[in-house]
């Protein structure tokens, strides 16, 4: 584990550790996964590590101890952070500072924007029932759909991403990209007006919902877990969980989990996520949304995706393999990403967003004038 990926842990790394070392067994058997990367737990081995049924109190307890140890408060005391910071500075710049780089490098192209939304549009809160985006966002979101098809990708589930965003000018991939449906009205870049377009798990729908109920029951005495239903994929957050209860957590989720082995757990920002073990996630889902546009097979197009997650992950892996535009990590600390940019929060974001329509504003415009000065030395050339 490199000392970068040491201090790019999200606060949520204790659980990472935990539920790693769960399932690849004692920390000094493996070392935890890099931070940033994208885990996929078998619930079979997360419960035979976790020894739920042969007692692992000791093993249990040297887990919390690494949960502890891990967490970033305790790792930032201890590391020189501003090599860390200076290398990712370089590595991963500013998206706002190099803003121009990103423009030119689109010369020419269709720029296609990918948005997740907690995290990105939104600031992280601890109620996810109340992760509103600011209103200065919807604005500028809208204007930028003027100017680009543009689409949120979120693990939430489709309509509740929507009551947060309400722009129905907007393509929406809800439950991580597992429901998908186009814009229902005011959009040029309208496909298929407002159908859903893409449902890859829909025959798992009654396996989530029993799930979701399983769930409920067993976390209900664990103060301050949530429960949420994402429709075709269900959260259980631990944001506002006491850190000594994360382990047992674990273990009833585990313990739910036991059941369906065609459900595996990642993991978000505090949240331990379960989904189908389709094959499919935002990286598909962007794939998928490039080809209902008609760039399937384009080399003009240039995707630009923001998100601050490991489930954006997927979707920064795409870009990167097709050489295609690229992704923008919303991050204060260093993280293993495959992103190119770099920006700090949400302000950031609307920030870089607005830039962005000045700037497509005002290409407009010079092309018009061009456009009218062409016209104009035409009608002075002789026939
Ligand atoms: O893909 P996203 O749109 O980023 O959705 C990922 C998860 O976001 C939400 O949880 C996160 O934001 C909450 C509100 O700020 C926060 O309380 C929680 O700790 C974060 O993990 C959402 O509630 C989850 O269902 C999504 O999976």
């Amino acid at each position: 584990m490199t000392k970068q990926n040491v201090v790019a842990a999200d606060a949520n790394s204790g659980i990472n550790m935990a539920i790693t070392m769960a399932v690849s067994g004692t920390a000094a058997q493996k070392p935890p996964p890099v931070p940033g990367s994208y885990i996929t737990i078998s619930k079979k081995k997360l419960l035979q590590n976790l020894e739920i049924n042969s007692g692992g109190g000791a093993r249990i307890n040297s887990w919390v101890d690494s949960m502890r140890a891990s967490s970033p408060t305790h790792i930032k005391s201890s590391l020189p952070l501003s090599d860390d910071q200076n290398s990712w500075n370089v590595d991963h710049p500013s998206a706002l500072e190099f803003f121009e780089q990103i423009t030119n490098a689109s010369k020419g192209k269709q720029i296609v924007m990918f948005l997740d939304y907690d995290g990105t549009l939104s600031p992280i809160v601890d109620d996810p029932d109340r992760a509103f985006m600011s209103g200065a966002m919807r604005a500028t979101v809208r204007k930028l759909a003027r100017y680009f098809p543009t689409a949120i990708v979120s693990g939430r589930c489709r309509d509740k991403v929507y009551s947060f965003v309400r722009l129905a000018e907007l393509y929406y991939a809800g439950s991580h990209g597992m429901d998908i449906k186009g814009p229902s009205k005011g959009s040029k870049y309208k496909k298929g007006a407002g159908a859903v377009l893409c449902q890859p798990a829909s025959e798992y729908l009654p396996m989530i919902d029993e799930v979701y109920k399983e769930l409920l029951e067993v976390t209900k005495d664990t103060p301050g877990a949530k429960v949420e239903n994402n429709k075709f994929c269900l959260s259980v957050h631990f944001r506002c969980v006491d850190e000594k209860e994360w382990i047992e957590l674990a273990k009833q989720v585990g313990s739910v989990l036991e059941s369906y082995p065609n459900l595996r757990l990642t993991e978000g920002r505090k949240v331990l996520e379960i989904r189908p073990t389709i094959k499919w996630d935002k990286g598909k889902a962007l794939e998928f949304l490039l080809e209902s546009l008609g760039y399937a097979n384009c080399t003009d197009v240039f995707p630009v995706y923001i998100g601050d997650d490991r489930t954006d992950e997927d979707a920064f892996k795409v870009l990167r393999e097709r050489g295609q535009g690229f992704g923008i990590l919303v991050s204060k600390t260093p993280k293993d990403t495959n992103a190119s940019y770099s920006l700090q929060e949400p302000s950031e974001v609307m920030a870089f967003l607005r830039r962005l329509v000045d700037w497509k504003k005002l290409s407009l415009r010079r092309q018009f004038r061009m456009r009218r000065q062409l016209e104009e030395i035409k009608m002075l050339l002789p026939n």
